[in-house]
C-alpha cells in the first residue's frame, strides 16, 4: 500500500534523527521538507521566531492548535522548563499516530499530552480534564477559518489571563484575515506581527505575536 507524506517524514525523522536528540528531529523534518518533499510544518525560519517567543514567556503551560506531524510541538516542548506541559490537539487520527512518534522520537513524551480531538470540543474541557486555570502561550497552527472562532472560545472559557500570549502561524499565506481583523483592532490585545516566510520558500508569510490584556 502506498505510504503518506507523514509516514515517509517519520521514516526520515527514523533514520536520520538521533533518539532522544529534538534538536536533531527538528532538523531531520527540515532536511526532509526542504529537499524531499514539502510539508505544512510551521519550519525552520519561523521556527526561530517560534523559539525566542517560547524562551521569552518561559510557559508552564502551553496549548498547541494542530498538531500535524509534530514539528512545532517538538520545537515549543525542547524548550520547556521541567514540570511544564505542552497539550497538543490534532482531530486526524492518522497524524496524531504520526506525530506520537515524533515526540517520542525526540524523547518529550514526559512534556506533551497529545489529545485526539477537536479544539472546539476540547477547548471548553481543559479546567476539568487537565488541572489547567490558564495558558501562558497558545500557539494556532490549525485550520485558519478556525483562529478567530476558537481564540473567542478560550476567552469565555477563561483560559487566557493577562499577558497570555497568542502566537498564530500563517496570517499572510494562507492567511487569516477575520483573524486579524479582530485581533488588531480589539483593546484587549497588543499585536505584533512577526515578517517572515512561508516555511521552505521565498514566498512571504508571518507569526502574529498578541498579549492578552485581560
Ligand atoms: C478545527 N479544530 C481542529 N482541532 C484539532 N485539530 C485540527 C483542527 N483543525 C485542523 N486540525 C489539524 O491541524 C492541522 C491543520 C493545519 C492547517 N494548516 C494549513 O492549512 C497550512 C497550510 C499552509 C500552506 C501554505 C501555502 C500553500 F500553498 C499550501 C499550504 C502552510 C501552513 O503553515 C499551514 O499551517 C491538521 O493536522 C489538522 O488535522
Ligand atoms: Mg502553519
Amino acid at each position: 500500500t502506498q505510504s503518506t507524506r507523514p509516514q515517509r517524514l517519520l521514516n526520515a525523522v527514523q533514520k536520520n534523527a538521533t533518539r532522544g536528540d529534538p534538536r536533531s528531529v527538528v532538523k531531520a523534518i527540515d532536511d526532509f521538507c526542504r529537499h524531499k518533499e514539502w510539508a505544512m510544518n510551521v519550519g525552520d525560519e519561523k521556527g526561530c521566531i517560534l523559539d525566542s517567543v517560547v524562551s521569552e514567556i518561559n510557559p508552564a503551560a502551553v496549548l498547541e492548535l494542530g498538531t500535524y506531524c509534530g514539528y512545532s510541538t517538538v520545537r515549543i516542548a525542547r524548550l520547556l522548563p521541567p514540570h511544564a506541559k505542552l497539550i497538543t490537539l490534532e482531530f486526524n487520527p492518522d497524524f496524531a499516530a504520526i506525530a506520537r512518534q515524533v515526540i517520542a522520537w525526540a524523547g518529550l513524551e514526559e512534556k506533551v499530552q497529545l489529545v485526539e480531538g477537536a479544539s472546539g470540543d476540547w477547548i471548553p474541557k481543559m479546567k476539568e480534564q487537565f488541572g489547567i486555570t490558564t495558558f501562558d502561550l497558545v500557539f494556532l497552527d490549525h485550520w485558519k477559518d478556525r483562529y478567530l472562532p476558537d481564540t473567542k472560545l478560550m476567552e469565555e472559557c477563561g483560559l487566557l489571563r493577562k499577558g497570555s500570549v497568542l502566537l498564530a502561524d500563517n496570517v499572510i499565506c494562507p492567511g487569516t484575515p477575520d483573524y486579524l481583523e479582530y485581533i488588531r483592532s480589539s483593546p484587549r490585545y497588543e499585536s505584533r506581527y512577526f515578517k517572515s516566510h512561508l516555511e521552505y520558500t521565498k514566498v512571504e508569510d508571518g507569526l502574529e505575536k498578541s498579549v492578552f490584556k485581560g
